[in-house]
């Protein structure tokens, strides 16, 4: 509970009038910005520092924090923040400095920067070890992928290039929902982002870009979680983590950044935990990063307590407190992020505009698979030994507003080969028109799909009229 006047501001009200705040080293800015909320909230940083998950402010810019945004902004040595608009926020504040989860985040990011300088020393005289492999995991809402992201920024700010992978279907990484991907962050990542420099804005697109764009390899598992279909989540994840091995085998610099690795809130199903542990080995993990799960974090040192990596690491485990100020999300604030993605995918967003191109084809053109209908007897959240297999979809209206994945893959390729194949990008079905057999598809690109497959997953579900 917090007590005005001793470290924490009850959260007010939704506030619109300008003000200053001033934040003492290590506090915090935490704020909400409603949907009501049009023109979202503006934020100038007078004196100090300030970053948001990471990645820092400059002094005297004027950043703008769009509505549906939840977020903070931390500083290290203490600030003046001048903020306008209308959001709901509180100030928190660490009387003792040490009371702040971000101590330990901080201490973690100097550890993982030890082992790079190892790892740099090491590819000096021809060694090839990587850096630390961290993997964040735990409960829902326990600041996993805040974590996950500030620890991606400071280590760029050091010059490093880590590669960041995201196994979480629920939310996209550089990606849209339904996915598993990874690319190597090796530059500035977006602080006004709602995703911090993790949505798609951040890659490459039609149109210019503020920051620099991250190149992402993409899976796509087509369910919102993954007991959805845990036997595709496991081939993708091992898909995912052979492609990583690849990059880290090819470039050194981003071998000895490491991986950081943001995963799916668990509960402690044995399934789930069985699913966290293959990661650990698929991706060989050194560094377990729990977040507030005191008997997540056991139950993990109890499964790797004889086990070292593939490189012969100890396998560390450790638990870090979440930090009181992670925000819920509901569901309705959960689908408006994921349409505002699809959104932004197509037509930019306030900063960048782009212009997706509209084709009609016929329905002979495209080869477009389906995820077969859970039948009575599969039971998705079984490990089975026959998978379900891609179909071919019948187009109908239904299919309108649906996003489908382009696989890079050849239409005559087997379904398991198409299943399981990179992503290409995405297209939206703006409409089906049975009569004349035509589908009106928009795509972030002007070139035809050519004998590319595409696949209609379930996830993410049905965008409003993108054209409407
Ligand atoms: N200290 C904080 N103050 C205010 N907001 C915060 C703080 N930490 C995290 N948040 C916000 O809380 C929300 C949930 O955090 P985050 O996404 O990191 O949790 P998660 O564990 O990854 O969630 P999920 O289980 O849904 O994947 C995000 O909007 C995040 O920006």
């Amino acid at each position: 509970m917090s007590i005005p006047g001793l470290g924490q501001l009850a959260p007010q009200a939704t506030a619109s009038t300008n003000r200053t705040i001033s934040l003492t080293p290590f506090g915090e800015w935490r704020f909400d910005v409603p949907r009501s909320s049009t023109a979202g909230v503006k934020v100038r940083l007078v004196s100090g520092t300030a970053e948001r998950d990471g990645v820092e402010l400059a002094l005297s810019q004027t950043y703008t924090f769009v509505h549906t945004m939840k977020s903070k902004l931390f500083t290290w040595t203490g600030c003046t923040l001048e903020i306008s608009g209308d959001c709901n926020d509180s100030v928190k504040q660490y009387p003792v400095v040490e009371d702040s989860p971000m101590v330990s985040y901080g201490n973690l990011h100097f550890e993982l920067q030890k082992l790079r300088t190892e790892a740099d020393t090491l590819a000096a005289r021809s060694g090839r070890r990587p850096g630390p492999r961290v993997m964040v995991c735990g409960p829902p809402s326990s600041g996993k992928t805040s974590l996950a992201r500030t620890l991606t920024a400071l280590a760029t700010r050091m010059h490093g290039q880590p590669l960041v992978a995201n196994l979480d279907p629920g939310e996209g990484l550089l990606s849209l929902p339904g996915t598993l991907s990874a690319a190597v962050f090796g530059n500035l990542m977006d602080v006004e982002e709602p995703a911090g420099g993790f949505g798609v804005g951040s890659t490459p697109s039609s149109g210019p870009s503020a920051v620099p764009v991250k190149l992402p390899i993409v899976y796509y598992l087509g369910r919102e979680k993954v007991n959805d279909d845990v036997q595709l989540w496991r081939d993708l994840t091992r898909k995912l983590a052979s492609s990583i091995r690849a990059k880290f085998n090819e470039d050194e610099a981003v071998r000895c950044s490491g991986l950081i690795l943001d995963t799916p809130a668990v509960s402690l199903e044995p399934v789930e935990i069985e699913n966290l542990a293959l990661a650990v080995r698929e991706f060989a993990i050194n560094v377990v990063v729990t977040l507030g799960s005191p008997k997540l974090e056991l139950e993990l040192q109890r499964v790797f307590a004889q086990e070292t990596t593939p490189l012969g690491e100890v396998i560390s485990i450790l638990m870090l407190e979440q930090s009181d100020g992670v925000q819920q999300r509901d569901k309705h604030f959960a689908q408006f992020t994921r349409e505002a993605a699809i959104k932004e995918y197509f037509f930019g967003d306030a900063k960048r505009t782009l212009s997706p191109s509209t084709q009609s084809v016929s329905f002979d053109e495209v080869a477009i698979f389906k995820l077969p209908d859970d039948s009575e007897d599969y039971d998705p959240s079984q490990i089975s030994d026959t998978p379900q297999i891609l179909e071919p979809a019948e187009i109908t209206a239904e299919m309108s507003h649906w996003t489908l994945a382009v696989m890079n893959a050849s239409v005559n390729d087997p379904p398991e080969t198409i299943r399981k194949a990179p992503v290409m990008g995405f297209i939206a079905v703006a409409d089906v028109d049975e009569d004349r057999r035509r589908l009106k598809i928009l795509s972030p690109v002007t070139s035809r799909l050519g004998n590319r497959p595409l696949v209609w997953g379930r996830w993410p579900e049905p965008y409003i009229n993108l054209l409407g």
